[in-house]
């Protein structure tokens, strides 16, 4: 595989009882940058990232990620420890403990079992949990409970949680939903800032978040890759229009 790229999704085939949710899927991702996937409802957007994170099987085609691995060959568990992250849309924070403390769980599961143990803390981690409390927007917030935290700043330190094992890949489901506009705008902005060093694959149903973030979108639908381009080029392609903007525009007439 090219030196330049960590995920590469060949002829993927998802079924369900028959039903092809996913199928022939393309894709191929850098090992930085930030894309969004886009599509109608049921166009197979989260079936595509169920299965790279390995929560469901292909029927068909292959997932190869960084030099040569098949992820359709690994379990669920197994796939997360290779560095791939996947956000659902609902934040999964721990409400009765702080900020800090929550990074600090994230960060011992990369440590393992020792770490673990450990009950104190050392200056280079407790260094590394305020840098990235900086970098989620949260300097400040480390010894509130999570649970007090808005819906926007808990979405955040989930991404921050995930962040401190380090992934290579990150797959996110609608992490601006329910969003103010601007922790929209600020969720936007950190996941470029964190897309410098790895991949980000965000599913995402508001298209002017899409616009305002995006440098390349992928499309599918009816469980295919539909094209790919500029947010310029996908909205002015017909056939975009029709199986998607066109949906839309008739959804909110
Ligand atoms: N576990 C499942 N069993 C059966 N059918 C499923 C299952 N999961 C998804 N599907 C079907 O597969 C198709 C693709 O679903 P998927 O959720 O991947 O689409 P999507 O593009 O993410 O849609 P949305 O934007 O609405 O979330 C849909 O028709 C859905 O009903």
């Amino acid at each position: 595989m090219n030196d330049h790229v960590i995920l590469r999704c060949e002829d993927v085939t998802v079924s369900f009882d028959g039903f092809k949710a996913v199928q022939g899927m393309n894709l191929e991702l850098k090992k930085r940058g930030l894309r969004f996937l886009i599509g109608p409802n049921g166009a197979g957007k989260t079936t595509l990232l169920d299965a790279v994170c390995g929560k469901v099987k292909p029927s068909g085609g292959r997932i190869v990620f960084q030099d040569g691995i098949d992820l359709a060959r690994r379990k669920e568990h197994q796939i997360a420890e290779l560095g791939i992250g996947r956000k659902f849309q609902a934040p999964s924070i721990f409400p009765t403990l702080t900020v800090e403390e929550n990074l600090e769980l994230a960060m011992r599961q990369k440590r393992g079992v020792l770490a673990t143990l450990r009950t104190r803390i050392l200056s280079s981690e407790r260094k590394l949990i305020r840098t990235r409390l900086e970098g989620i927007g949260l300097g400040g917030k480390g010894t509130l409970r999570a649970g007090g935290l808005s819906h926007g700043e808990k979405q955040w330190l989930e991404i921050g949680m995930m962040l401190m094992q380090e992934p290579s890949l990150l797959l996110l489901d609608e992490p601006a939903a329910g969003m103010t506009d601007r922790e929209t705008d600020k969720t936007g902005e950190l996941l470029q800032e964190i897309a410098q060093e790895r991949a980000v694959v965000v599913v995402e149903h508001d298209m002017e978040f899409v616009r305002n973030f995006a440098s390349i979108v992928t499309v599918m639908h009816e469980g295919r890759l539909l094209m790919e381009g500029t947010m310029d080029q996908v909205q002015a392609d017909e056939r975009v229009a029709e199986v998607y903007l066109g949906k839309r525009r008739e959804a909110t007439c």
